[in-house]
This record gives C-alpha cells, sequence and structure tokens, in this order.
C-alpha cells in the first residue's frame, strides 16, 4: 500500500535550506532480514514528527539513519544538508555534534556529579583537552546550572548523578540535550518505561527544550509506542509497518479510524 500522504510540500530540490531529513528510497537490510523498505520521506525544520507503528515496524531503524550509525543498503540520505555516508570520520563527528539523541536510557554516568553529565552535551564540540580539563574542573557552569533550571532542578551541580530521583535523572539527560543545543533531536522511545503521567510530564519537557529564544524550533523526530503522546505532542505521524511508510499526515487529520488502520493495517505490497 502507498502511503496515505508523503508530504513534500514547499521542497524545492536537494539542497533546499528548510530540509532536515531526507530519504529517497531508503532501504536497510540486516544480513537478509530488511528493515526499512524502500522509504521516501522529508523531514523540514521545526517539524516534530512522531514515528509509530507496531513492534518491529523499523522506526528505530530509521531514526538511526538520522544519526549515522546505521547506514543505508540502497538509496538516497541526507542529515542536515549531508550525505553521511560520504563524510571522514571528522565531518561524521562534526554532524554528529549537530544531532541530539534521546533514549529511554539515559547514558548518565553516576558517580559523577551532575555538572558533568550535563556538560556531555558539549563533549561533541569540544576537543579533547577542553573535555579532560572540565573534568578537572567543570568549564561554563553557569550554563549547566541556567540547563538544569530550565528542566527544573534545584542548583546543586555538585551532587552525584545517582543519587538523584528518577525523574531528576531524566531531567538531567534533557538538560544534556539542552547545552548540546542540536538542530536536530532524535528521540527513540524516550518515555517507554514511564507511568502515563511522567511521560507526559517528559514529553511536555522535551517539546518544551526545542522553542529556541530566537522564536526557531528545533526539529524533533521521536518514535513513540503510545498513539495519544504522539498525537498530543508532535504536528505530523508517520506510520511504519513491515519497513514501509503506511501513513504520513498532519495530526489534524488524524481521526477515529487512524488508530485501527496503523495497528491493523495489512503490510503494503
Ligand atoms: N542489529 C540488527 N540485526 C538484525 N536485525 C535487526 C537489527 N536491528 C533491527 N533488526 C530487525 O529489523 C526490524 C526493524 O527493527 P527496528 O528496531 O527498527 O523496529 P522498531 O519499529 O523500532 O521496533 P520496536 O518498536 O520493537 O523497537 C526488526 O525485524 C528487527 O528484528
Amino acid at each position: 500500500m502507498s502511503p496515505d500522504r508523503v508530504t513534500a510540500p514547499g521542497e524545492t530540490g536537494p539542497g533546499h535550506a528548510g530540509i532536515v531529513l531526507r530519504l529517497r528510497g531508503v532501504s536497510v537490510a540486516y544480513g537478509n532480514r530488511l528493515a526499512l523498505d524502500g522509504v521516501d520521506l522529508t523531514v523540514r525544520r521545526g517539524e516534530r514528527v512522531a514515528l509509530v507503528g507496531p513492534s518491529g515496524a523499523g522506526k528505530s531503524t530509521l531514526l538511526g539513519l538520522g544519526n549515522g550509525t546505521v547506514v543505508p543498503t540502497q538509496g538516497r540520505l541526507d542529515v542536515l544538508g549531508v550525505e553521511p555516508r560520504a563524510l571522514s570520520p571528522g565531518a561524521l563527528r562534526t554532524l554528529r555534534a549537530r544531532i541530539g539523541s534521546v533514549h529511554q536510557q539515559l547514558h548518565l554516568v553516576g558517580p559523577l556529579p551532575v555538572v558533568h553529565n550535563v556538560n556531555a552535551g558539549r563533549l561533541g564540540s569540544w576537543g579533547r583537552l577542553r573535555a579532560v580539563r572540565s573534568l578537572v574542573r567543570p568549564l561554563q557552569v553557569d550554563e549547566a546550572r541556567t540547563a538544569l533550571e530550565r528542566v527544573g532542578i534545584g542548583p546543586d551541580l555538585h551532587v552525584r548523578t545517582d543519587r538523584l530521583s528518577g525523574g531528576e535523572q531524566q531531567r538531567v539527560a534533557l538538560a544534556r540535550l539542552l547545552v548540546q543545543d542540536p538542530e536536530l533531536v532524535l528521540a527513540d522511545e524516550p518515555v517507554a518505561s514511564l507511568d502515563p503521567a511522567r511521560a507526559e510530564d517528559v514529553m511536555r519537557l522535551l517539546c518544551g527544550l526545542l522553542e529556541q529564544p530566537t522564536g526557531h524550533r528545533r526539529t524533533l523526530v521521536v518514535s513513540l509506542h503510545d498513539f495519544d503522546l504522539a498525537v498530543r505532542h508532535c504536528d505530523r505521524v508517520i506510520a511504519l509497518r513491515g519497513g514501509r511508510v503506511v501513513l504520513d499526515v498532519p495530526v489534524e487529520e488524524v481521526d477515529e479510524g487512524t488508530r485501527a488502520r496503523i495497528y491493523d493495517l495489512a503490510p503494503g505490497p
């Protein structure tokens, strides 16, 4: 089945400044297992895109393409205007510094003070020497404090991170994202392990962090198992099934039947 709509209004070509992520006929195979099968899609600057679909549909694989951890087996991929496969290791590092990743696991270093975990968001842009210096004596402490305040955590930057509650640690991870200041945020089931109230809270916080003081919005692509969360927090829903895009619509076009169609539809031809 072809997707209901693969939106591409305003697209004028590969160099179009508003395009953050573009896949053209992208397939990904793990051995003989086809995880993505000829996917076409375009994500524009400032969009909040939810990836939904049943388990094994290809959502994580698609997000992996965005951050360069997965390489297309076939097709053309552009991320922030470049093709990751064509980059040198150094250029790939530079690209990754512009992309924020959020996972179910927070990847914090528990025994380290909070400030270091927040500053880890800068590692992609700091040189090695600077990173080591900051471990000895934390750099950019005021910015770390501001980021923590923005996510609603008190001023104690020097407490061990693993002494904080699970919810507070989640906020430290979001403060790390904030100091990284990425142009594109890729979040792979960031709230899967949380109860509904916490999931709502984290999604609200994450979406709030996308808003920049300049009035611009960072782009978000987030995979979510909770369809209602996707509709409440995103402005576009892309459904994958069997490695194919089966639906791509603005949330205003989501109706009562959409959920059933996503989860009960037969896979595409
Ligand atoms: N590293 C891998 N090696 C082999 N097969 C893989 C690998 N990663 C994913 N797959 C397979 O590719 C398909 C798509 O997996 P993917 O994790 O992208 O789906 P998903 O939609 O994110 O699933 P879930 O919602 O369960 O996380 C699945 O059939 C999966 O088993």
